[in-house]
């Protein structure tokens, strides 16, 4: 059996994949298969003690987790997965389940305890199949199980201590990765390696054929599933076309307690399997066809989403219930001075979109909502979203005849002449303030990934030209103690930037310089910093400026730090082609567009890390 076909069942799937494991995430991506990442909340609290044994513990973890994400995805409208899949991975030693470590001393004592022995890695998977019918939510599920056994080399306390203060062990299932540092723990492997680092993709691959590719009479393995009651529909999970003769029984979540596990395995003749499927020749069209796929819905209704997030926000919902903790509807609406009806519209809206929750009649903002939507959230958005509300929102509805006019959507909101100024970079005059505090917030949130993608200890001077706040700067004091920063920007923000510096930053190694980098001799610095600058600049003023950074760093000496979205090769991402629809001259590039710009300036040496958060980061040298 070849593998991708039985991946590529699932194209066209609405694919989540219910865990913030990156490494469950590369191992899926790296076949092929497209899939969300939507991580669980539920507590990894089971009691183990209820489990015969471990493997049992490991699969009905996993199962709670995709659960709970097929049912919260559910709540939210329009938002049923297809499939959810949930993976838990635990090592068992001598019949001891060993999770996670909660600190140092935890790792070292699981650590020390698998040194010279032999122990067992189970991974636990759930293939959650899910339906919406008649708003209720109707799973099917497939679980199975992959045993890996691990044999540690003996290893001395000191080597145990070096590993654990490497600060890898801590989210790690026993306390080490096999993929990274803790490999060179690990003396031998008997069994699936991908197992040991958390997800049996073989093993996967095999269930997908039996659920998509089933043999003619098979029996598929059912469990017992508290939630799911009594049998309500029967469904082929092939696709239409397939000479597939299984149906599997679909379960609908239901509060009454009662289980199945019945299944129907009739054997039938493809020919007569749908009557109604060809006619003429000519395919019939199912029920299926016309579904109209989740992600044309999301798009559909994705303006009124934002607009929902930009409105609760303006109107400081987040903010009142962070203060307060629990409020009603009528409470919240005299608050904020609105209608009562309005107001419990708006909040069912944040609650159905996942921003806040509510137990009988009280809102309560979830923790990514206080967070990143409070004003005061340690990585708030709020200026951000104001300002998409404010500025963003009626620029894009200038699209149309930004594409029919090949103009910037900025400049056709302003009714300014194409192409005619450096505003393209810097914010017009009226907006500077709510556009600096933007930028200030995002680059808060993504500094610190920037700030370290490199090492960049050895520079001990940088210029972070339009550099605007200094918000990247802040973080490159901290984590460099020995760099001294000068951020270059127009005057009319250098005059601005005492309102972001706050009394607990150390502003002792930064400066705030005025200048204009195409036209003023830029600052000598060891390290030049170019943040959210080279995907606005024309060709001419990208010559122009790169040529001066250039200059100004001698061959061996010196580099560029740039930081953008840095598209991936087949330009797919939508992020930062979204981001391009607002721009005339400019360009989002893809690594290999920005490793060409940059030799051409004689930067022969170009790194690029893709960070994950908001911004990546290139380190060119010459
Ligand atoms: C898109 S913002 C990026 C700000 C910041 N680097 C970041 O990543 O959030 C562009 C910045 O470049 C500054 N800028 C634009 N033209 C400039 C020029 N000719 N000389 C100096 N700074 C300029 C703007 O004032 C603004 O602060």
């Amino acid at each position: 059996m070849l593998l991708s076909p039985v991946i590529s069942k699932l194209a066209g799937k609405r694919v989540v994949l219910a865990s913030a494991s990156p490494r469950r995430q590369d191992i899926l991506s790296n076949v092929g298969l497209r899939f969300e990442v939507v991580p669980s909340w539920f507590k990894e609290t089971l009691d183990k003690s209820l489990f015969s044994a471990p493997h049992e513990y490991a699969v009905e973890t996993a199962k709670q987790k995709a659960l709970e994400v097929a049912r919260r995805m559910h709540l939210k409208h329009l938002k049923t997965p297809d499939i959810v899949i949930g993976a838990d991975t635990i090592v068992t030693l001598e019949d001891t389940i060993l999770e996670k470590p909660l600190d140092k001393q935890d790792a070292y004592n699981m650590l020390s305890r698998l040194s010279g022995k032999e122990h067992s890695v189970f991974t636990g998977v759930v293939i959650v199949h899910c339906k919406s019918e008649d708003n209720q939510l109707a799973t099917n599920i497939t679980d199975f199980y992959e045993e890996t056994k691990v044999k540690f080399a003996n290893l001395s306390d000191e080597l145990l201590w070096e590993y654990i203060d490497s600060g890898e062990p801590l989210d790690k299932a026993g306390g080490y990765g096999i993929q990274s540092l803790g490999g060179m723990l690990v003396e031998c492997v008997h069994g699936d390696f991908l197992n040991v680092v958390g997800f049996p993709l073989n093993h996967f691959c095999k269930k997908l054929a039996e659920i998509y590719y089933p043999p003619s009479k098979s029996t598929i393995h059912r469990v017992k599933h508290d939630s799911i009651p009594y049998v309500e529909s029967f469904e082929n999970l092939s696709d239409a076309e397939t000479d597939c003769s299984n149906q599997t029984v679909m379960h609908r979540e239901n509060k009454e307690e009662k289980c199945c596990y019945s299944q129907c395995n009739k054997s039938v003749d493809s020919s007569q399997q749908h009557p109604a499927v060809r006619q003429n020749g000519i395919p019939k069209k199912t029920r299926e066809d016309s579904k109209v796929p989740p992600k044309i819905l999301d798009l559909l209704d994705g303006f009124k989403s934002s607009k929902a997030l930009f409105v609760a926000s303006k109107l400081k919902v987040f903010d009142k219930l962070k203060e307060k903790g629990a409020l009603k509807a009528i409470e919240i609406a005299d608050m904020i001075n609105a209608s009562i009806r309005g107001t419990e519209r708006i909040l069912d809206t944040c609650v159905a979109l996942g921003l806040l929750e509510k137990t009988h009649q009280d809102y309560r903002n979830t923790k990514d909502a206080n967070t990143f939507l409070a004003s005061d959230g340690e990585f708030s958005l709020h200026g951000y979203i104001n300002y998409s509300n404010d500025h963003l929102w009626p620029m894009f509805s200038h699209l149309e005849s930004a594409v029919r006019e090949e103009t910037c959507q900025r400049e056709k909101a302003s009714h300014k002449t194409p192409g005619n100024s450096h505003d393209s970079v810097h914010c017009i005059a009226k907006n500077r303030k709510p556009c600096m505090n933007a930028m200030h917030e995002m680059l808060k949130i993504t500094a610190q990934d920037l700030g370290s993608a490199f090492d960049l200890s050895k520079y001990g001077s940088a210029c972070d030209l339009g550099g605007s706040t200094g918000a990247l700067a802040h973080e490159l004091v901290c984590l460099y103690p020995n760099m001294s920063i000068n951020v270059f920007d127009l005057p009319e923000v250098i005059e601005h930037t005492p309102e972001f510096q706050n009394a607990c930053m150390d502003t002792s190694r930064i400066k705030f310089t005025s200048g204009d980098f195409f036209e003023d001799e830029l600052p000598q610095a060891e390290l030049y910093i170019l943040s959210r600058i080279l995907h606005h600049l024309s060709d001419e003023q990208l010559n122009c400026i790169l040529r001066k950074i250039s200059d100004k760093c001698p061959k061996g000496q010196g580099a560029l730090l740039v930081a953008e979205i840095v598209l991936d090769e087949e330009k797919k991402e939508p992020r930062g082609l979204l981001q391009s629809l607002s721009m005339s001259e400019g360009n989002q590039r893809s690594g290999s567009e920005y490793r060409r710009l940059l030799e051409k300036f004689g930067f022969n040496s170009v790194e690029i890390k893709i960070t994950g958060n908001l911004l990546d980061a290139i380190l060119a040298t010459k």
